[in-house]
């Protein structure tokens, strides 16, 4: 598809779970969750133009992905009765736990919306993840997904994300968990500076992290690699694989970013992604 001037551009922002307690599960087996999420610059692109609904698959990760029915774009399209020409431009690693499926989808959901239709009700029928990356601002999630606190804006992060690239299954690393009914978050306070956001979540987990490092030992090595390059604190994001780390400056973390590299693994310098236009 080549871009013509009619063309809408959306971001889709990795999703960053910062901290992720498992709190419960319901009787349908979703579990219960209690999550600090915030967006990074670093996303897939998705791009409409006018025409009958269909979907092209680029980018980097674009191989690993098939553009059919199945697809979260055309299952939100479908949703939100857009028709459209979609390219999706896949620059984060699929099945990863930073939502690049959600948030491909939620991005549909915005285009969707800035060309005229309604949101559609309950957007978490596409995913658990969609209703926070349709906001894709600093959040408070809670219930399965669909309960959203908006935050207060974060200070300014510097961070990496490195994924060994081993795809994980959402589901999988949830089956492995041996406790489901831990504590929920301390209250979340206004952060003044990183050190402060670094303190906080040093008092947090990824409850997923143990059962994901369990089925893919790298990801011990990935985190330990975080700490060896200067991060003031790393962790794993949703189920897994992708890490973050937090890092004092850009420049720091482009260095750990090429470092990580260096082992074969999928990395990213990057930053806290702008709030999408109010809707
Ligand atoms: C774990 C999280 C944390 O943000 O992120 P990812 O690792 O996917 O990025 C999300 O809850 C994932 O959201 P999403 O990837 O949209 O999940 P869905 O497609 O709705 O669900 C996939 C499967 O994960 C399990 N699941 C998902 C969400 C939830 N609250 N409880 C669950 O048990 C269920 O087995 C479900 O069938
Ligand atoms: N546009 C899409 N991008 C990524 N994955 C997609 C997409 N559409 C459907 N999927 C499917 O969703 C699953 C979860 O992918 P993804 O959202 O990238 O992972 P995670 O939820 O761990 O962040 C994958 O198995 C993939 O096949």
């Amino acid at each position: 598809m080549t871009t013509t001037a009619t063309a809408l551009v959306e971001p889709a922002p990795a999703k960053l779970n910062l901290a992720l307690h498992v709190t419960g599960r319901r009787d349908d087996g979703y579990h219960l969750l209690d999550s600090l999420v915030c967006f990074a610059t670093a996303g897939d692109v998705v791009t409409v133009e006018p025409g009958p609904l269909s979907l092209q698959v680029d980018g980097p990760f674009a191989e690993g992905l098939s553009a059919d029915d199945d697809n979260l774009c055309l299952r939100a399209a479908r949703l939100a009765g857009l028709d459209a020409r979609i390219r999706l431009t896949k620059n984060l690693p699929v099945a990863s736990g930073i939502g690049g499926g959600s948030a491909d989808a939620a991005a549909v959901l915005r285009l969707a919306r800035r060309m005229g239709r309604e949101l559609p009700q309950m957007p978490e029928r596409l995913g658990a993840d969609v209703p926070v990356c349709v906001a894709s601002i600093p959040a408070r999630m809670q219930g399965t997904g669909e309960i959203l606190t908006p935050l207060p804006p974060l200070p300014p992060l510097h961070l990496v994300l490195a994924n060994p690239r081993i795809a994980l299954s959402t589901p999988q690393i949830f089956a492995r968990l041996g406790r489901r009914d831990n504590a929920p978050l301390p209250q979340v306070p206004s952060f003044a500076d990183v050190r402060a956001l670094v303190a906080w979540l040093s008092a947090t987990r990824n409850d997923l992290e143990p059962a994901a490092i369990d089925a893919a030992p790298v990801i011990a090595q990935v985190l330990q690699a975080m700490t060896a390059n200067g991060a003031a604190f790393a962790r794993m994001s949703g189920s897994g694989a992708t890490c973050l780390g937090i890092f004092d400056r850009p420049q720091t973390a482009q260095a750990a970013a090429a470092a990580l590299a260096r082992h074969g693994w999928w990395t990213v310098a990057t930053e806290l992604a702008p709030a999408p236009p109010a809707g």
